[in-house]
């Protein structure tokens, strides 16, 4: 059994929806999971204390929260000495348009790169349009950025573009790395 530390960021609860199912999976295999919002770390919280970590975090605007940056930022030599997972959710990764996918990837590598973080593994899942959530001028931004990835675009509901096989097979590869972190 490993301990698995899942940190988080969201802003309309998508990614809070994946990193809910990834610990479902975890504690699925009978390991133990700590699941925390990003704003919202325990005081003294110790990376290094747990046998993995997996952070996930949304785009907004082409950028990731900075409270998640931060997190990556002050614990990133325990993550790159021990075993650790990136996954980012984002509406590119939605796209029919594999230039669009690319360029999601592409932000997940750039905020690796800025942060100096090597995770073992990554994944880029596409994320939701939650127009009941948003406010008047937030609505308008996103039926624009929906318009452009070639998503929808009726605000009188919401839509979900997350592939929950791709979580699941995610979290399996993860799952499957544990007992051998184990044995070393
Ligand atoms: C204000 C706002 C800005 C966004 N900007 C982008 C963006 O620049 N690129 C993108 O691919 N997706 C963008 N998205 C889509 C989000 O990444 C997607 O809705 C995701 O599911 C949000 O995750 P959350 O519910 O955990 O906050 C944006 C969403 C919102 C609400």
């Amino acid at each position: 059994m490993a301990s698995i530390l899942l940190v988080y960021g969201t802003s309309e609860g998508q990614t809070e929806r994946v990193a809910h199912h990834l610990a479902g999976v975890f504690t699925g295999h009978g390991h133990t999971v700590d699941l925390v919002h990003g704003e919202r770390l325990p005081e003294g919280l110790d990376t290094a204390e747990y046998d993995a970590v997996v952070v996930g975090d949304p785009i907004h605007l082409g950028r990731h929260h900075g409270y998640v940056r931060a997190f990556v930022e002050r614990h990133r030599e325990t993550l790159n000495d021990g075993y650790s997972a990136f996954f980012q959710l984002s509406l590119s990764a939605a796209s029919d348009d594999p230039e669009h996918v690319a360029a999601a990837e592409a932000l997940a590598t750039e905020f690796l790169d800025a942060t100096g973080w090597h995770p073992d593994h990554v994944a880029s899942f596409a994320g939701a349009l939650a127009y009941s959530q948003y406010g008047l001028l937030k609505r308008v931004l996103m039926r624009r950025i929906a318009r452009k990835e070639g998503g929808d675009t009726d605000t009188s509901r919401d839509y979900e573009y997350t592939d929950w096989d791709a979580v699941t097979a995610f979290a399996e590869a993860i799952a499957a790395d544990l007992p051998k972190l184990r044995q070393t």
